[in-house]
């Protein structure tokens, strides 16, 4: 039974860390105040907020108040649902205005495309919203690969680190686990993509950071499906 669909991790798989620290969310803190202000009646944009008050346990705070509790999140690198939505819509503004360009390794920009053009299904998984991801790949240093993309999940589909998440991706998938690869850096995603019976395969990018028993490659192109 051969591989029909391949899921890959962004930060620290296709993406440099760097880039996710040092631009993106850097400029999500910086934005912050300003977006809030200006959108705070946008229907997306109320509607994250009231979750992210929901999840402070607070209510009616004010802009600013807000601004700095999202900034605060933001610093403590906050997986929550509501916070990579804000800093997706966020981050939208910075890719349209060309402020920056996403992050793709070029080893993994060549495996995507080589995978696509063999008829693979690529789909990606960040903790960062759909439309976040589909932003990085769309305006990336490597050019435009949207295409190259079937679909990306994000946290509605649960927590990477849970099994729960990779089993509720399959359901909509409709492959069998042994049909679907995982891809990521992170060993205790991959352990949650293993108990759901995915196929796994760890990148590890520094040499000697090696941990856990899933097979390693330094880069996408040492990768055998
Ligand atoms: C799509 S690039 C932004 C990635 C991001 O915001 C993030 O938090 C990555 O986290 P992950 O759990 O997917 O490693």
């Amino acid at each position: 039974m051969g591989i029909k669909a391949i899921i890959v991790d962004t930060a620290g798989t296709t993406t440099d860390f760097q880039f996710i620290k040092e631009i993106l969310s850097s400029y999500s803190k910086q934005a912050m105040a300003a977006f809030i202000a200006e959108n705070r009646h946008d229907f997306a944009v109320s509607t994250l907020l009231d979750d992210v008050q929901e999840l402070a346990g607070v209510e009616d705070l004010g802009d600013a108040e807000l601004a700095q509790l999202l900034v605060d999140w933001i610093q403590d690198d906050s997986k929550a649902t509501a916070v990579k939505g804000l800093q997706g819509l966020i981050w939208k503004q910075g890719y349209l205005a060309g402020e920056f360009k996403g992050h793709v390794y070029e080893d993994a920009a060549r495996a995507l495309k080589q995978w696509h053009s063999s008829g693979k299904r690529l789909y990606s998984f960040s903790s960062s919203s759909a439309d976040a991801q589909e932003l990085l790949f769309r305006h990336s240093n490597q050019g435009d690969l949207s295409g190259l993309f079937y679909g990306h999940f994000d946290t509605n589909m649960g927590q990477k680190t849970t099994a729960q998440a990779y089993k509720n991706i399959l359901n909509t998938l409709s492959l069998r686990p042994k049909q679907v690869i995982f891809i990521s850096d992170d060993i205790r995603e991959l352990n949650a993509a293993r108990e759901a019976g995915l196929n796994t395969q760890q990148i590890v990018r520094e040499p000697g950071t090696h941990q856990g028993s899933h097979p390693v490659a330094e880069s996408f192109q040492q990768i055998r499906l």
